[in-house]
């Protein structure tokens, strides 16, 4: 059975052993971007649509074809590639929303992001869940990046100033705003232009050693 390298740090806290839940970024097979890109195409399409029943029934019948397909290569935690793999847009997610283009300093990260037909709510706005999906994700990496322990969301305060438009690419920015012992702050904004959508203040706890 293959096993997972797992990456220790040493933080003076005798707290290193928070990092044993981490591994080494998965290596990206040629074609897998190219793969997950088509999952993401393939969600805001069946969105998007309203299929008549002949097509329904083609396309339930290729979509059961290729998850049999997929079946063997199902892998553990440890060795999967999606939403692990920083070099891949999205991390490889076809759940969170498109993401790229992220530059960082230590206290402060941009970057931009798209949310799909799949991520609509009603009248050309982003589901309401969408954008703590994508907060999540970009704090919640910020939070875990430089080395540190692993840290989980504790809350995240989100306040929609106003709609975030779909099909329509967002700049997000994201602040590391201290470190309180275990407890990392963060905050951030997702904006349209220079019209604010949303803004969120992040809690991050980093994990005692054996902690879940
Ligand atoms: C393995 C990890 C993944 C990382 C890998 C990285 C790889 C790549 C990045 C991935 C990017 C996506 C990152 C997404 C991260 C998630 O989305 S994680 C999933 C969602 N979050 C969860 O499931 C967390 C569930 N909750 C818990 O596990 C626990 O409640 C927590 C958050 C770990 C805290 O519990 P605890 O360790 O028992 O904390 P506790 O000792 O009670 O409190 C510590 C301090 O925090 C404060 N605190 C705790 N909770 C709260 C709260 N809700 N409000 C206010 N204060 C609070 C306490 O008051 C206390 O403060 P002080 O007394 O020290 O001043």
């Amino acid at each position: 059975m293959e096993q997972a390298t797992m990456a220790t740090v040493s933080d003076g806290e005798g707290l290193s052993s928070c990092r044993q839940n981490r591994r080494q970024p998965p290596a990206v097979p040629t074609g897998y971007a190219e793969m997950i890109e088509a999952v993401r195409l393939l969600q805001d399409r069946i969105a998007a649509a309203a299929p008549d029943e002949e097509l329904i029934a083609a396309v339930t019948r290729d979509l059961t074809h290729a998850a049999e397909l997929l079946a063997p290569a199902e892998r553990e935690e440890a060795f999967r590639i999606s939403g692990f793999s920083e070099e891949l847009p999205g991390n490889g997610s076809a759940l969170i929303p498109l993401v790229w283009d992220v530059v960082s300093d230590a206290s402060v990260r941009r970057g931009r992001v798209r949310f799909g037909s799949f991520h609509l709510g009603e009248n050309g706005a982003a589901h309401g869940g969408t954008i703590p999906l994508l907060f999540d994700e970009v704090l919640g990496r910020f939070a875990n990046s430089d080395g540190r322990a692993s840290a989980r969301t504790a809350y995240l305060h989100v306040d929609y100033r106003s709609v975030t438009p779909v099909e329509k690419d967002l700049e997000f920015v994201v602040r590391f705003e201290r470190e309180e012992g275990r407890k990392r702050y963060m905050t951030g904004a997702l904006r349209d232009g220079e019209r604010v959508c949303a803004e969120v203040e992040g809690l991050f706890v980093q994990l005692r050693p054996g902690q879940p």
